[in-house]
């Protein structure tokens, strides 16, 4: 599918609601909220409620796990708004599509990895997100794969993450000219906590001057 308009930006791991304005405040059109318990930036289902239910209409919140059980999915969509579930883990097209949600798979890139076959793998999926792959991190490794391994053109949207900073957002999209980027590690000041100023400087770099920044906090 080509872009038909601009890259999207979702910022993911939010852990709390100052960060979860601060996303909005700079301009993300998606949140991300991991519910996989080993990553620093785990929510629980209350504070997720809560961060789902102060973004606004218009902004997406996308809910990640990692070989999670059923149950336990079905418990967060039960309590938490949730747009869209992004899957990190071993998870089949089979077990992604019982939700009855719009979900995206999420691909580690492995040197071997080829994305045609994983993409006709996850007929159901509504996209993909194309990440580092590191040896037993699951995600969020900070880590970049080699850019030229993104897909020209891909048939679903996909997104692209891994590694990226305020600094190399923009030729990372130049480059890839993603659907959208997917940014963790690279607007924290530490680990499960968000900065304000660089999630800012991230969407600037990622979609231009023209980015509709505010700096007020919403209520
Ligand atoms: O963020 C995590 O801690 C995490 C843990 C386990 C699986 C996925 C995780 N994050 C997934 C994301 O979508 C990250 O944004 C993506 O991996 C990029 O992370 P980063 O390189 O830190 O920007």
């Amino acid at each position: 599918m080509p872009n038909q308009r601009r890259t999207r930006v979702k910022i993911c791991g939010i852990t709390n609601l100052q960060d979860a304005q601060g996303a909005v405040a700079a301009g993300a059109d998606a949140i991300g909220l991991v519910f996989y318990d080993q990553s620093p930036r785990y929510v629980g289902l209350d504070v997720a409620q809560a961060i789902a239910r102060s973004v606004g209409p218009f902004v997406s919140v996308v809910a990640l796990f990692v070989n999670a059980d059923a149950q336990t999915i079905r418990q967060v969509l039960a309590n938490v708004p949730v747009h869209v579930i992004q899957f990190h883990g071993d998870e089949t097209d089979e077990f992604c599509r019982q939700f009855d949600r719009p979900f995206i798979k999420a691909v580690r890139m492995a040197p071997e990895v080829d994305l045609a076959t994983v993409y006709q793998s996850y007929p159901n999926a509504v996209g993909f997100l194309l990440d580092a792959y590191q040896k037993g991190v699951p995600g969020g490794t900070g880590k970049q794969f080699e850019w030229h391994r993104f897909p020209f053109n891909p048939e679903k949207p996909t997104v692209l993450a891994g590694g990226l900073v305020p600094d190399n957002v923009a030729e990372a999209v130049e480059q890839t000219k993603p659907y959208a980027v997917d940014v963790s590690g690279g607007v924290e000041a530490e680990p499960g906590v968000k900065s304000r100023d660089k999630m800012i400087a991230f969407v600037r770099a990622a979609i231009g001057p023209q980015t509709p920044v505010e700096t007020t906090t919403q209520s």
